[in-house]
């Protein structure tokens, strides 16, 4: 009885050693999709979480020369910096924190080598063969190590509320847009790829986006209007503070944005959804009428309001 007891307590050792050397091994890094690949985005998303990352931040947002002096700190004096200064700065870039066992050497992996016409011979399966252009328009960014990822994490997604004022700000726009959010069950379930594509697919535009952790009170007053009106309004709450979910401002070309877009996410009752409108968003991602994908701002009019909700109250 003894010998079992002690077989035990050895493979429970073993057990909490196995766990200790896996935490010791997963490790944050810092992803950065550059404005060219901003428009793929929703495919690259699908590559890095088939890839075993998990996005623990993301934010779009808008890099001034400042910041992408000091991001690039490093090329100081080099004949590309101020090109790559340009670049960098000529449009949104989705910035993101990754974590996934070995995430530094992994991400760098997935990337491929800077030269993306290199990649293509090289490693024709990474994100810069497959979305890069050359060696300087080459699709993404990837810290080159730990401490680097730290640096850099520290740029995008700083602790200090003062830190936070100067960093990169969110590209959202406040105009003819209607609001977006990926919920927490689908984030878990690995979609956020998919939806991201599908929403870039059918023509709309995502003109700011962030992961958010909500708290109660303010999914309380997010959901507000269906207090007493929905009888999933408890459920709605509960869903939006489970984990990430991932906000969205979405524009169009005309002012029927906000209505199409409505369209498109089609019914709140996925079952439904199946049988009426087989296209849409939560036709093809939605479980139940509370974990049904995605939410989408109802009313035309209100879609300023949500949107300023999280890329103004919440930001
Ligand atoms: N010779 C070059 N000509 C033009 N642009 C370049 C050149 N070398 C690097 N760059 C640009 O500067 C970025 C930073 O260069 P670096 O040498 O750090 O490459 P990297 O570590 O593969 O890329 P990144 O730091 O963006 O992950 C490159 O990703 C590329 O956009």
């Amino acid at each position: 009885m003894l010998n079992g007891m002690i077989q035990k307590l050895l493979s429970y050792e073993h057990l909490f050693y196995s766990i200790i050397k896996w935490m010791e091994q997963l490790n944050l890094t810092f992803a950065m999709l550059k404005p060219d690949a901003v428009e793929k985005m929703g495919q690259i998303l699908k590559l890095i979480i088939e890839n075993g990352f998990k996005v623990t931040k993301l934010k779009m947002v808008q890099m001034t020369k400042e910041h992408a002096l000091e991001f690039y700190a490093e090329h100081k004096g080099k004949p590309f910096l101020p090109f790559l200064v340009e670049y960098m700065t000529s449009g949104p870039v989705i910035a993101m924190e990754l974590l996934a066992e070995n995430g530094v050497a992994k991400w760098r992996e997935l990337l491929g080598p800077t030269d993306s016409e290199q990649a293509r011979k090289d490693a024709p399966g990474s994100i810069r063969a497959r979305f890069g252009k050359d060696k300087s328009l080459n699709a993404a960014h990837g810290s080159d190590s730990c401490i680097s990822a730290e640096r850099e994490l520290n740029i995008f997604f700083p602790m200090s509320r003062i830190a936070q004022y100067e960093s990169p700000r969110s590209t959202a726009t406040f105009k003819n847009t209607t609001c977006c959010i990926i919920k927490p069950h689908a984030v878990q379930e690995g979609l956020l790829g998919d939806i991201v594509s599908e929403i870039q697919e059918n023509g709309f535009k995502i003109t700011a986006m962030q992961m958010f952790y909500m708290e109660h009170p303010n999914a309380q007053e997010f959901y507000e209007v269906y207090k007493g009106v929905l009888a999933e309004y408890s459920g709605m709450v509960n869903q939006l503070v489970s984990g990430a979910s991932v906000a969205m401002e979405i524009a169009g070309s005309d002012a029927d944005t906000p209505s199409k877009f409505r369209a498109f996410v089609g019914p709140a009752d996925p079952e439904l959804a199946r049988k009426l409108r087989p296209t849409t968003l939560r036709a093809k991602f939605g479980k139940t009428r509370v974990q049904n994908a995605v939410h989408c701002t109802d009313l035309p009019e209100d879609g300023l309001l949500e949107v300023e909700y999280f890329f103004k109250i919440l930001e």
